[in-house]
């Protein structure tokens, strides 16, 4: 587990230029002298060498005790996905807490389960949801609001007809397509320095929106596209970016979601095979990892990566009313 730059005793004006020269581990400084730290992260010699210098000296991490996290970990709840042998494979629907990541092929439906999960967070809690809100950060202009409120009058419709008792009657009062569409919050990030500096506000925006339960980043891979032809920085970039996620994930009980693009690996002998875009080293700092793909006309979602659940598959379908099973006799999801 790499420490991160944040657990030094350094000032926040250090801090945010080494975040912005793309330091965010301190194995990122390892090897570095202090003139090569200045010039790079924009810090005086002086500033450079007290940064050494806590290094040096080692700082113990935080730490948890395992009857702490289990607790913790029972007390999170999921947010469900409309789609039941979904949500049964990963244990309930997609857990707040955790990193999840979507990925697979254009025209899949990643963007479609991203605006799913958008409105499915808002579910109130008698139907079974967290009655959340959602922050949408989109890369790629995908949000689109007309889908997004297509989505939400079904799901309003669902649990409409669904509400059998006082509580729930009440609670659609407040569950109707105008307050899911005013308690999400869409950000536009065209390129990676506006998603970095937009992360850096994240902490910020969550304190000042407590409701929030599901932070989407719906296209991780294009703003880091420009990077390609320096991976060093695009690494340690992205390091600091799953770093940050993990700490919105866990520090506010969030569920974090970014979908992920596949991209072209040469095996050699003329040979390839399409892989998540970013690396293994980004795949690895997720917590969850959905792999959806084709199977001749039938669309799947694989779990190809749960720390608690087995790399089940599963098939799904894209309605109308957005992302649900394939057999509707089964519920869908809210109750
Ligand atoms: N109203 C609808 N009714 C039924 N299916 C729909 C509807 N809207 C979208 N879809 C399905 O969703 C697909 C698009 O899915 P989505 O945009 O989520 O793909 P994606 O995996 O995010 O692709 P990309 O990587 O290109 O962004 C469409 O090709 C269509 O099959």
């Amino acid at each position: 587990m790499q420490r991160p730059l944040s657990t030094l005793p350094l000032s926040s004006a250090v801090k945010a230029k080494l975040v912005t020269a793309g330091f965010h581990f301190i194995s990122d400084l390892m090897n570095l002298k202090a003139p090569q730290l200045s010039r790079e992260a924009g810090v005086s010699q002086q500033e450079a060498m007290a940064v050494l210098a806590e290094l040096e000296q080692g700082v113990p991490p935080p730490s948890m005790s395992a009857l702490q996290l289990l607790q913790k970990e029972a007390e999170l709840q999921s947010i469900i996905t409309f789609c039941s042998s979904l949500d049964g494979a990963l244990g309930g629907g997609v857990p707040l807490g955790k990193t999840t990541e979507i990925y697979g092929v254009p025209g899949i439906g990643k963007t479609q389960l991203c605006l799913q999960l958008a409105v499915d967070v808002q579910v109130p809690q008698c139907f079974g949801g967290v009655g959340g809100e959602v922050i949408f950060m989109d890369t790629e202009g995908t949000f689109v609001l007309q889908r997004f409120a297509e989505l939400a009058a079904a799901a309003v419709t669902h649990c409409s007809l669904l509400a059998e008792d006082e509580e729930q009657r009440v609670a659609m009062e407040t569950f109707t397509v105008d307050t899911i569409l005013s308690n999400t919050y869409v950000v536009r990030c065209h390129d990676y320095v506006e998603l970095l500096a937009e992360l850096r506000l994240l902490p910020s925006i969550l304190a000042a929106r407590p409701k929030v339960r599901l932070l989407v980043m719906d296209g991780m891979a294009a703003p880091f596209r420009p990077l390609l032809d320096d991976l060093s920085a695009r690494t340690r970039h992205l390091g600091g970016v799953a770093l940050q996620l993990a700490a919105v994930a866990t520090g506010h009980d969030v569920a974090v979601v970014v979908t992920n693009q596949m991209t072209t690996r040469l095996l050699g002998g003329g040979r390839s095979r399409l892989v998540p875009a970013l690396g293994e080293l980004w795949g690895h700092a997720l917590n969850i990892r959905l792999h959806l793909h084709w199977e001749g006309s039938q669309r799947l979602a694989t779990i190809a990566k749960s720390p608690a659940h087995a790399n089940v598959t599963v098939q799904y379908q894209i309605s109308s009313d957005g992302f649900r099973d394939v057999d509707q006799s089964h519920a869908a999801g809210a109750k």
